[in-house]
């Protein structure tokens, strides 16, 4: 793989002196699918073997690094929080830059480092990284959502490294069949993987830590190519959607959530 090959602004990942390259992997997904839970979830699991570091991304707060401070799965000063000011894949995707300062800085900072997780702000079911900052991407939905979502396809869903179906806990609660959640999500993806995942479902946190690792050696490797899951379809802000507190970039959500 060439790390961040396709764009001029994105140097590769920084190469530690140990010849130890960092993974950069990105979060996206809805509001409220799980996705800081999942990166305690990876911290909690994976921070005895690798060195790892987070930078989580939301329009006005630094809320999600609070909630992975608070849950003490990192030394604090691996947390880091980007404040987007903007609809979140806008920070993820147009303009990367503070993101990529922030993953630049941790690298510096804690090289060397395995991993840097990015978490995106929730945004809706169009909302991927861009390659010019990550290197690989998890989409996350939830059974919450409704079973329908996964059938819905767009960029996150159809074309993300990995797919996760999550809360599967919750399931029967909500009426929704994981099987056939992740079954849908199967068909909409051309065989790249699928999983169902509760934090609280050993075996599926194992599957989880499992595919992590297999990226970061796949990626130190040179076998892993970053693949951008495609744009935002077009779309336009209509004036509930702005809250008043002007995008300034001319365009809204069919929230999918
Ligand atoms: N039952 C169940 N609840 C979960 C699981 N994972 C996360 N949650 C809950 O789902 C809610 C949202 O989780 P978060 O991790 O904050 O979701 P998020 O996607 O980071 O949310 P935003 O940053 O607001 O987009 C919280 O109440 C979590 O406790 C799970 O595996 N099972």
């Amino acid at each position: 793989m060439s790390p961040q090959s396709t764009a001029a602004t994105a140097p590769a990942a920084t190469a530690a002196p140990t010849g130890r390259r960092t993974l950069r992997l990105g979060v996206a997904g809805p509001v409220g699918t799980g996705k800081s839970s999942l990166i305690a979830t990876l911290c909690r699991e994976l921070s005895g073997e690798l060195s790892m570091a987070v930078v989580t991304n939301d329009i006005y707060t630094d809320e999600d690094a609070r909630f992975l401070r608070s849950a003490g799965v990192l030394p604090e000063e691996r947390i880091r929080a980007v404040e987007t000011g903007a609809c979140p894949h806008t920070a993820i995707r147009d303009d990367v830059t503070a993101n990529l300062d922030a993953v630049e800085d941790m690298e510096e900072d804690f090289a060397p480092l395995d991993l840097v997780l990015v978490e995106s702000g929730g945004d809706n079911l169009t909302a991927t990284f861009s390659p010019a900052l990550i290197d690989a991407q998890i989409f996350c939905l939830d059974v919450a959502g409704g079973g329908d979502v996964a059938r819905k396809g767009g960029p996150g869903i159809g074309r993300a490294d990995l797919l996760i179906v999550n809360k599967s806990d919750l399931a029967p609660y909500v009426g929704v069949d994981v099987d056939r959640m992740v079954a849908d999500a199967e068909r909409a993806r051309d065989g790249r993987p699928v999983l169902a995942l509760s934090r609280t479902d050993e075996p599926s946190v194992k599957a989880l830590c499992d595919w992590v690792r297999a990226v970061i050696g796949a990626h130190r490797s040179g076998e892993h190519t970053p693949q951008d899951p495609g744009p935002m379809a077009p779309h336009s802000h209509g004036p509930e959607d702005d809250g008043g507190h002007g995008h300034g970039h001319g365009h809204g959500h069919g929230h999918g959530h």
